[in-house]
């Protein structure tokens, strides 16, 4: 039995009868006084009440793990007609043809339509979405709103961390999780959408009352056939029974694209071009940066971002329009963004009283590698080092297009390893390297050593950064994750200089 605090402790219970009724379900076994008190995608993840959905993976059927699911306290089971064949016949089973097409509407609705008791804001986009819905939730807590956040870094409810594994957990997780906020008194919750939930429907049954677009650029590319289907995934956002309205970032060429697309109603944001809402004034820092919103109605107000960055100034605008629209309070929200703290492992700032700067960022795909790098660039007079690799078992044709732009902009690259998975790591490192046509590029496979060659050789004024894993606590190598976290590795080998 999963005993983590995923889901409610009250949760409702509903007669497996009345469940067979809603799906038009046909039914093998006695579903008589049976109630249902959940419902999981996966064995490993059943609590006891639940109803198992045994559905077809790409690996496995479900219903391969059905012994298990009734051994961790499943009452019953939903499944297609080729997991009904292969299940026993001690226990209920609900069949119906494509059970993920109804899983996202029933999860809701088995937990009594939780979503629809907060404000829903749903992020997607290429880059930024951990950052965004971040800075959301920072200013929603901030300015006394219980808030939730969901995404890569996992879930916050209410200011409890809540382990979570996906960016966008599976819909029966999902509704499970947005029960325990309704619980906990959440009143808004952030998250992000990835494209593969899109495609997946893992987002079924929840309407979001504001929806984000941020960017799209080159990613996932081993998942969508190209980048005009990744496009029409993320684009699916923003049609009702999705969303109900779109706050569609202009600065970016497929945002103006989905202005047209979305057929839903739509706000735009840019910064320093013409749109709903504008930042204007926009003075970078360091630390950080400071801007004036101006608003649909004209309105101005001051606005600033906790990090560093030209593209964190779009994160933060489009965390304060998504507010606005979401009938918030915008100017006070956005003070909440600008004296909050944060995101982990995003430009995040590693301090052990070096006399360079070292910043451990979660960039790892060519548009974020550019862009991490061009936001740190104008900020020092020295030099920039960066230290990145690529992952296996992943979009291969991203590697040296990311390798090619990071020797490029930056003064040094050192080529190293990132969760190499079941590829041959020194074979990756060569795809990265192949892309270097200009700048200089080292090779150091162990990461440890790569980022130890990094500090070793930044001069005062340099900065060092340290790219793909952010917030991260594992290599993976061939299944096994060793835990490895660069911001205490750089801790450590900077604890190491002369
Ligand atoms: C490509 C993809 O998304 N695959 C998802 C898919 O896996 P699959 O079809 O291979 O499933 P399978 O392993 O064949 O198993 C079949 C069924 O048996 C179940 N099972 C399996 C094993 C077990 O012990 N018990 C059990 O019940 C599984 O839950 C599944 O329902 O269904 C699984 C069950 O929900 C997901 O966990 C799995 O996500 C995998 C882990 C994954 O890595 N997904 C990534 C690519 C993903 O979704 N990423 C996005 C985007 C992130 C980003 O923006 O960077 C995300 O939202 O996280
Ligand atoms: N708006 C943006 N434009 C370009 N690059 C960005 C933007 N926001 C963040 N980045 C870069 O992309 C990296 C990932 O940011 P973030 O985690 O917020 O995005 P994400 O969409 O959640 O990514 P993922 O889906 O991979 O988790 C950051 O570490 C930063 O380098």
């Amino acid at each position: 039995m999963v005993r983590d605090s995923t889901r409610p402790k009250t949760p409702p219970r509903t007669p497996l009868a009345a469940v067979a009724a809603w799906l038009d379900a046909a039914v093998r076994g006695d579903v008589d006084g049976v109630e249902v008190t959940g419902i999981s995608l996966s064995s490993q993840r059943i609590r006891t009440g639940d109803l198992y959905a045994a559905l077809p993976g790409s690996r496995a059927h479900g219903i391969d793990f059905l012994e298990a699911a009734l051994g961790a306290g499943a009452v019953a089971v939903l499944t297609d007609p080729t997991g009904a064949d292969a299940a026993g016949a001690d226990v209920p089973v609900l069949v119906v043809d494509d059970p993920r097409a109804v899983l996202g509407r029933l999860a809701a609705r088995l937990y009594g339509e939780p979503a629809t008791v907060m404000r829903m804001i749903g992020v997607t986009g290429t880059q930024g979405k951990t950052t965004t819905t971040r800075l959301l939730e920072s200013g929603l807590t901030g300015c006394g709103i219980p808030a939730a956040v969901i995404g890569t870094v996992g879930t916050r409810v209410a200011g409890e961390d809540v382990p979570t594994a996906l960016t966008t957990p599976e819909a029966p997780d999902l509704h499970g999780l947005f029960a325990l906020m309704r619980e906990r008194g959440v009143e808004a919750c952030a998250m992000e959408v990835s494209s593969h939930a899109l495609v997946m429907g893992r987002v079924d049954g929840v309407v979001f009352d504001v929806a984000v677009f941020l960017n799209l650029g080159r990613d996932h590319l081993d998942f969508h056939a190209d980048v005009e289907d990744y496009f029409r995934a993320k684009a699916s956002l923003f049609t009702p029974g999705r969303a109900r309205l779109g706050v569609v970032n202009v600065d970016d060429e497929h945002g103006r694209r989905l202005v047209d697309a979305a057929t839903v109603p739509v706000r735009t944001f840019a910064v320093d071009r013409d749109a709903d809402w504008r930042a204007t004034d926009v003075v970078l820092r360091p630390d950080g940066s400071s801007f004036t919103v101006v608003a649909p109605d004209g309105s101005a107000f001051s606005a600033g971002s906790p990090l560093p960055g030209g593209f964190n100034v779009a994160n933060t605008l489009a965390a304060i329009a998504a507010a606005g629209e979401a009938g918030l309070d915008a100017p006070a929200i956005a003070g909440c963004i600008a004296r909050g703290g944060g995101v982990p492992g995003r430009l995040e700032r590693i301090e052990a009283g070096q006399d360079f700067v070292v910043v451990v960022d979660y960039a790892h795909k060519p548009d974020a590698v550019e862009a991490a790098i061009g936001t740190l660039r104008p900020l020092t007079d020295g030099r920039v080092i960066v230290v990145l690799g690529a992952g296996g078992d992943r979009d291969a044709g991203k590697r040296p297009i990311m390798a090619g732009a990071a020797a490029r902009l930056a003064d040094l690259l050192v080529v190293t390893d990132d969760n190499p998975r079941t590829e041959d790591p020194a074979a990756i490192r060569a795809e990265l390297l192949a892309g270097v046509t200009e700048g200089e590029a080292i090779e150091v496979g162990d990461r440890r050593l790569a980022i130890r060659e990094a500090v070793r050789r930044a001069r005062p004024g340099d900065i060092v950064l340290i790219a793909g894993k952010g917030h991260e606590t594992g290599q993976e190598v061939d299944g096994v994750v060793h835990p490895f976290d660069d911001r205490e590795v750089a801790r450590e080998e900077l604890a190491c200089l002369p």
